[in-house]
């Protein structure tokens, strides 16, 4: 026994000081790692630099004015003759000129790939998926998706995943709390952009993989592939923000601080991955019309299906439930347009139409001011704010904008989304003016489903709650957004009657609603 203590009790001091040891060793490396990312941005960083960030970096009050970047952008933005800035420090060419745009996501689309830099960023958590690659990969699934997603059988297994989401639910879990009294506060108050995540994911994965997560039961716990999913992507989405990416590349190479828990959060994912492959494997294929069964029919290779499937959480998680939380947000500001949005569902639904009914497929797709008021609040909150593509060769722009070759050049759908010059007095949905969903050759695969979802739970509950904000009245600061370009027109056509209806629903946008620049 006395050997056993004794051993026992050496044992955890040595372990104790190997922890400090570590602990130690890590500290220096972390202490090291910063000076080097402050020395390399010190020295990207010319004091003499003329660009527009640093100039406006300089002489202006603007961390006053602004407290996040899309705003300050935009102010830049709105600024340049051009509607085109440079971030020298940044190697960066922002511009939010509707000809630019159409110039990199449909002209000279060959010039514009995501790049290396990019796919190094999201390499480990999204593979050879869809996102993340460019030139014959890229191809290769985007007519597979396209075929998949484009058949109207696809596009009804979604309709009817997210309509029984809703019902069984989503409005339940929200008459749990409407009207309901909270002994401290009053009435009952729920976190609505997390029941919107929440709902999202469980949708995404029932679409994606035939699994039900069950995210939207608050009274179980998130699930495991939630947790880890989020966690990975949030910390791939911190190496952009490193100083140079050869940080976290030596942080990745010695398997420490954030990159060793992107590590873990990864092999979690992939774990999780391979087990529902495998299990879809035994159960059969054939006969299931989720996603992975689809390409599974046509691929074998299990790390080329994880990696697809693991691009289609991400396409269609934060995306929808951003566009939604804003989407609230913005009407319960806009009563006229909460009422009007009632008014044309018992309109589409029929007088007799009870509350409880949901609309129909077809039904959601002929409402048009629905439709413009969705597209309205992504063109103030595209849940993209902005993305960013490298140069392959060296290029001018239409502005005249010269790009080198390797430049990074970056659109930005939340200053377009601003400046009414941009969008004009009518916003398409299409167009390179408002690319919420991007646009061009590389426009947003599921850019159909995720209107159809989205408006199918606006009219849900439009129809049934008064949603209002509780609390600070402060406007959600990075709701995403961002819609596609001129070939890619949505099936709904605004007819010159609907007009004024629509020009209603831009009244979101009235000035009041966002800070002057
Ligand atoms: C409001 C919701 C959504 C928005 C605003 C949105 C926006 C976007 C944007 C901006 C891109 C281009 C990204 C880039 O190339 O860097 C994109 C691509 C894509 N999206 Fe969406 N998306 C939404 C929902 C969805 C959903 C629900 C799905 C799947 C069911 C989906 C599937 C895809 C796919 C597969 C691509 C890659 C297309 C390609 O590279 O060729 N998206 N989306």
């Amino acid at each position: 026994m006395g050997f056993e203590a004794s051993s026992s009790s050496s044992s955890f001091l040595c372990l104790e000081s190997m922890s400090i040891t570590f602990c130690a060793l890590f500290f220096s490396f972390t202490v090291l790692f910063s000076m080097f990312s402050l020395l390399i941005f010190i020295l990207r960083l010319k004091p003499w630099c003329n660009c527009d960030v640093c100039r406006s970096f300089l002489t202006s009050s603007w961390a006053s004015e602004f407290d996040n970047l899309c705003d300050w952008y935009t102010h830049l933005l709105r600024k340049s003759p051009s509607g085109t800035i440079h971030v020298h420090v940044l190697g960066n060419t922002i511009t939010s000129n509707p000809e630019n745009v159409e110039h990199m996501l449909k002209t000279r689309f060959d010039n514009y790939p995501k790049g290396k830099p990019f796919s190094a960023i999201l390499g480990d958590l999204l593979g050879r998926g869809i996102f993340n690659v460019d030139g014959d990969s890229w191809l290769f699934q985007r007519k597979m998706a396209s075929l998949e997603l484009g058949s109207m059988s696809v596009r009804s297994f979604a309709f009817d995943i997210v309509t029984s989401e809703i019902q069984s639910r989503l409005i339940p879990l929200l008459e749990s709390v409407a009207d309901k009294e909270d002994d401290e506060n009053g009435g009952l108050v729920l976190d609505l952009q997390d029941v919107l995540r929440r709902f999202s994911f469980d949708n995404i994965c029932k679409f994606s993989f035939g699994l039900d997560p069950g995210c939207l039961r608050l009274n179980l716990p998130i699930s495991d592939l939630a947790v880890a999913f989020d966690l990975a992507s949030k910390l791939s989405a911190e190496r952009a923000m490193s100083a140079s990416p050869i940080i976290w590349k030596i942080k990745r190479l010695l398997n420490i601080g954030s990159e060793k828990k992107l590590k873990e959060a990864i092999n979690h994912v992939n774990d999780l991955a391979r087990e529902i492959i495998n299990q879809r494997r035994i159960m059969g294929y054939s006969d299931k019309e989720d996603l992975l069964s689809r390409f599974m029919a046509s691929i074998d290779d299990e790390d080329y299906l994880r990696d697809i499937v693991v691009s289609f959480l991400l396409a269609g998680r934060d995306t929808v439930a951003s566009a939604l939380t804003s989407f609230f947000y913005l009407v319960s500001q806009n009563p006229d347009v909460e009422r009007r949005i009632r008014e044309e569902s018992d309109r589409v639904m029929g007088p007799d139409s009870s509350r409880d009914q949901l609309a129909s497929f077809e039904e959601v797709r002929e409402m048009h001011y629905l439709h413009a008021a969705v597209h309205e609040s992504m063109r103030l909150y595209p849940p993209v704010q902005f993305d960013s593509k490298f140069a392959q060769e060296d290029d001018v722009l239409p502005d005249g904008t010269f790009v080198h070759k390797g430049t990074r050049v970056t659109y930005h759908p939340y200053a377009m989304g601003r400046m009414e010059p941009v969008w004009g007095p009518i916003v398409l949905n299409s167009s390179p003016r408002v690319p919420s969903f991007q646009a061009g050759l590389r426009v947003c695969l599921g850019k159909e489903l995720a209107l159809v979802e989205m408006k199918s739970v606006a009219v849900a509950l439009v129809r049934r709650f008064d949603i209002r904000v509780s609390g600070s009245n402060r406007l959600p600061k990075f709701a995403p957004v961002s819609p596609p370009l001129s070939e890619a027109v949505s099936p709904l056509k605004y007819e010159q009657g609907e007009a004024a209806d629509i020009r209603q629903a831009l009244l979101f946008c009235d000035d009041e609603n966002y800070p002057q620049y």
